[in-house]
């Protein structure tokens, strides 16, 4: 066994009252002195039964002193060397014997013992003996005669008993160190892991099987809401109430991933999803279970930073100075700074959704999500559960563990609900009471989950028609119009158009590579006199098409796509006046002409949405 610990000093690991009362006790009952020594040889424990011959002559005088040291380090030393007691004459002519106290095969201590003979002493011998020392040697001799004479067998089986303390000695330091060193090096490893946890913003728990928190990190006591900052040794259901999820985990060991959780606290309802894993003991028993909490907001944050539920475009990105334009935008900041509903109307691809984004990146909810959803897009089937979420086993395919709603996402954000003309009737209902309340409850779900959503709703649609024809809730568009941003249709914006163009020309120029500085006079006369129909978006992809096909440096009316540059004859006459509707005819006409009436076609050259053009032949009575 191995031993960090260097220099271990006898006196630090040794408890001297009992090896002291060990050492009387020996002495006693041997009748022979016994002495501690350290490493260094200096005695740790007060001898007793030294007699004369030791005490007043031996020891007393530096030479016999000396002797008797130089004899106690041979003895140790001998029994370290062999691993038995060493039995021994010391150089004053008396038997002696050690056994070393070893810590990690270093010896760090020995007992001595001693003070007898063998034999009767030959006088002769200690006569001179005393002559060295310098002391009376008539009186040296009748110390002498004190001295007990013992059998050798006796005295070497007093120092095998000797040895076989200081052995146990040696075993119960070694003990003993080792335990602290567990003990030092358990507390390190709990440091670590109470540095490592704190550190990490997911939320970490401990519970034992009896349902007891036995460690919680900062995180997860700040994701629970807990007041009480001493938790650790409490049950958990004292902690969260009896009947908490936690405890019903924990109590039945249970392996889980990213369940959902709602704690009650204090009235106010937490959500997080946690991950369980029990604690086995080595015998594969239950000890308790680890559990990993993450708070449903952050949650959230990053799914929609993932799936781009995040609003990208200010105010910055939105270009216009039209008379038009400079109304709308003085809006932005109004609809930003106010928590009222907003309605955004305007022709397809005018940019609602740029202003919508815009309007929440200026708000105070800017950090939050923006989730945008397209009312006409979504199977109407399928609205319900999208905006409000599910709950496992709702319906047939239902997802394990439920789904949230789009409401739900866009909590602390903003919720964009375009196209919202298209909104089925029947579950306008729903939505107004989402908007009343600011509550959900997810389809197949009893629990209320309140949300905190700003709503930016818009339409290319006349929604008080709708509402005429019974097409559209009355008390929903009242509630939805509180603010209302009319964006203007391109054809009426003047030299919007070429602005927008010369910062498209820019943004394609740096896409594509292309080293195009900006268009011809005719070209810009030719977009400035064009309808578009399909708005900004149109624009957009007729100087993406330009500025792929163009081989100049500015952009010529060769560039332009034939729908485009192909201006109905009629146009050119000097003079002539047509209405913008009847333009827009001709213009839906011909290229639903060129591509043999393929809608999708037709929908895509003119940059408007399918549905936008079934909208427009019928208005314009166009027959596909
Ligand atoms: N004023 C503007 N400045 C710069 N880009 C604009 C502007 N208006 C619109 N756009 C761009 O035109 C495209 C269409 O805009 P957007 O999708 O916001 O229109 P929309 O009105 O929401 O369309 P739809 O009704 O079809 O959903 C987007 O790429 C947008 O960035």
């Amino acid at each position: 066994m191995d031993f960090n610990r260097k220099d271990v000093n006898l006196l630090d690991v040794i408890d001297l009252e009992f090896l002291q009362q060990f050492q009387d006790t020996f002495a006693r009952v041997t009748g022979v002195a016994v002495l501690t020594l350290d490493k260094d040889n200096n005695p740790v424990t007060q001898p007793i039964n030294f007699i004369d011959i030791c005490m007043k002559y031996n020891r007393s005088c530096s030479e016999g002193l000396k002797r008797c040291e130089i004899s106690d380090k041979r003895g140790a030393e001998e029994s370290t060397r062999t691993g038995k007691p060493a039995v021994y004459h010391c150089e004053n002519g008396m038997m002696d014997f050690a056994a070393p106290i070893m810590l990690n095969g270093v010896r760090i201590g020995a007992i001595l013992g001693g003070q007898v003979l063998a034999k009767q002493p030959e006088k002769e011998k200690y006569i001179k003996h005393a002559e060295v020392l310098g002391v009376n040697p008539h009186e040296y001799l009748e110390a002498l005669n004190k001295v007990q004479v013992i059998p050798e067998e006796r005295i070497r089986e007093a120092a095998n008993l000797l040895y076989l303390v200081s052995s146990k000695i040696s075993k119960m330091i070694e003990n003993q160190l080792r335990k602290e060193e567990l003990q030092e090096e358990k507390n390190q490893a709990y440091k670590l892991l109470a540095a490592a946890t704190s550190s990490v913003t997911e939320g970490l728990m401990a519970v034992d099987n009896d349902g007891k928190i036995i460690h919680i990190n900062p995180a997860a006591h700040a994701i629970m809401g807990l007041s009480d900052k001493n938790i650790v040794g409490k049950p958990l259901s004292l902690i969260l109430g009896p009947n908490n999820k936690f405890s019903e985990i924990a109590r039945n060991g249970l392996w889980n991933t990213d369940e959902e959780i709602v704690l009650d606290q204090g009235g106010e309802s937490i959500h997080c999803t946690s991950s369980s894993r029990p604690i086995l003991k080595e015998n594969g028993t239950i000890a308790g279970v680890v559990f990993t909490l993450r708070e449903m907001r952050k949650v959230r944050r990053l799914v929609n930073r993932m799936v781009g539920a995040t609003a990208r475009f200010t105010c910055e990105d939105i270009i216009g100075e039209s008379v038009g334009m400079k109304k709308a935008f003085k809006l932005i900041s109004v609809a930003a700074n106010s928590l009222s509903n907003v309605l955004l109307t305007g022709e397809s691809g005018t940019g609602k959704e740029l202003f919508a984004q815009a309007i929440h990146n200026h708000s105070g909810r800017s950090e939050g999500p923006f989730v945008a959803v397209n009312c006409a897009a979504l199977p109407r089937e399928l609205i319900q559960s999208e905006l409000f979420g599910y709950n496992e086993g709702a319906f047939t395919g239902a997802k394990r563990g439920g789904n949230p709603g789009k409401f739900e996402l866009a909590n602390e954000g903003t919720i964009f609900l375009d196209e919202i003309g298209d909104m089925p009737m029947e579950l306008q209902v729903n939505l107004l009471r989402v908007l009343q309340e600011r509550k959900v409850t997810r389809v197949g779900g009893e629990k209320v989950i309140p949300v905190n959503v700003r709503i930016i709703a818009a339409t290319n649609k006349d929604l008080m028609k709708a509402v005429e024809e019974g097409r559209f809730r009355e008390d929903l568009y009242y509630r939805l119009n509180v603010l209302n941003i009319h964006i203007p249709p391109l054809r009426e914006r003047g030299k919007d158009i070429e602005l927008l163009t010369i910062h498209l020309i820019n943004i394609f120029a740096e896409h594509l590579g292309k080293d195009i500085n900006g268009a011809e006079l005719e070209f810009f006369e030719i977009i400035r006199n064009y309808s578009w129909p399909g708005n900004v978006r149109e624009l957009q992809n007729t100087v993406e098409y330009a500025m792929n096909v163009a081989e100049g440096e500015y952009l010529s009316v060769t560039d332009l796509p034939r729908s485009i540059h192909r201006q109905p004859d009629f146009l050119k006459e000097v003079g002539k006046v047509i209405s913008l509707t009847e333009i827009e005819r001709i213009t839906v006409e011909s290229t639903l002409k060129r591509f043999d009436g393929n809608i999708t076609k037709t929908a895509k050259a003119l940059g408007i949405g399918r549905n936008t053009l079934y909208d427009k032949l019928k208005k314009l009575r166009v027959r596909a």
